[in-house]
């Protein structure tokens, strides 16, 4: 489980904050999909889970740890997708899998890393090419198969369909779906309303700092997300 607890973060005294008492809670099998213009404060709440910054008041909490005070303990939880997964070019998807796995303390055998890798929809000709070869949708499959190999319980993704075409944005979504089906809690910042309502359990809306909706994404087509997003940002 993700929570946030009053949380808040501003980086500049005397500016107004980036974040402003942010409560939201994220449990096993949902994922809440952060809309918000440039600026909004998306990836600073993403930042403060990973733990890249330190709030200036409030709680960000994974598994019920906060992760100021217990941030190695929490990053055990934790797999991120940014927009650019940053990987070995010279590495194979199969070694840069291994790599990553086994520092964050999992040693799978190569049939599992493969079973991993396909798993994470990558086709099977591709496990022993270098990664410099790789098409970006291709990429982001090898950090679906990180956190599949980490057992992650809490998945943190920033943007990660942008520069997707729609064909791999639809297989990632599908992956997502079937990582929250095994009971991973994901949080997502996105650009793309579309794809927030076919993939979110829950959308937030953020607008300079404060999560100003949240609404279940059951309850809304398209469309009307779309209406709500433009009259609320
Ligand atoms: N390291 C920093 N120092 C000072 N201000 C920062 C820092 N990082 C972000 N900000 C400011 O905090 C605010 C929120 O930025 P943030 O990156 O969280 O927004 P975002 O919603 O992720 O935007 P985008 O959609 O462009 O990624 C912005 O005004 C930004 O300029």
């Amino acid at each position: 489980m993700l929570q946030a607890v009053d949380l808040t973060k501003q980086y500049l005294p005397g500016h107004p904050p980036s974040l402003s008492d942010l409560n939201l809670t994220v449990h096993p099998g949902e994922i809440f999909c952060l809309l918000g213009q440039n600026g909004a404060g998306k990836t600073t709440t993403i930042n403060l889970f990973l733990g890249f910054i330190k709030p200036t008041s409030g709680r960000a909490m994974i598994h019920g740890l906060d992760v100021a005070e217990h941030p190695l303990e929490t990053k055990k939880f934790l797999a991120y997708l940014p927009e650019t997964v940053m990987l070995y070019p010279n590495l194979t998807g199969l070694e840069n899998l291994d790599f990553f796995a086994s520092l964050a303390g999992f040693r799978h055998p190569p049939d599992e890393l493969h079973a991993l890798l396909t798993q994470a929809g990558l086709q099977t000709d591709a496990h022993a090419k270098r990664l410099g070869t790789y098409s970006k949708g291709m990429r982001q499959k090898v950090g679906i198969a990180i956190a599949l190999a980490k057992q992650a319980k809490v998945l943190l993704l920033d943007e990660p369909t942008s520069g997707l075409d729609p064909k791999a944005a639809n297989e990632f979504s599908d992956l997502l779906l079937e990582l929250s089906k095994a009971g991973t809690a994901i949080l997502m910042a996105t650009h793309d309303i579309f794809r927030a309502k076919e993939v979110g359990t829950h959308i937030g809306i953020m607008r300079e700092g404060r999560l100003v909706e949240t609404m279940p994404t059951h309850e809304l087509t398209a469309n009307e997300l779309e209406a709500i997003y433009l009259q609320t940002v």
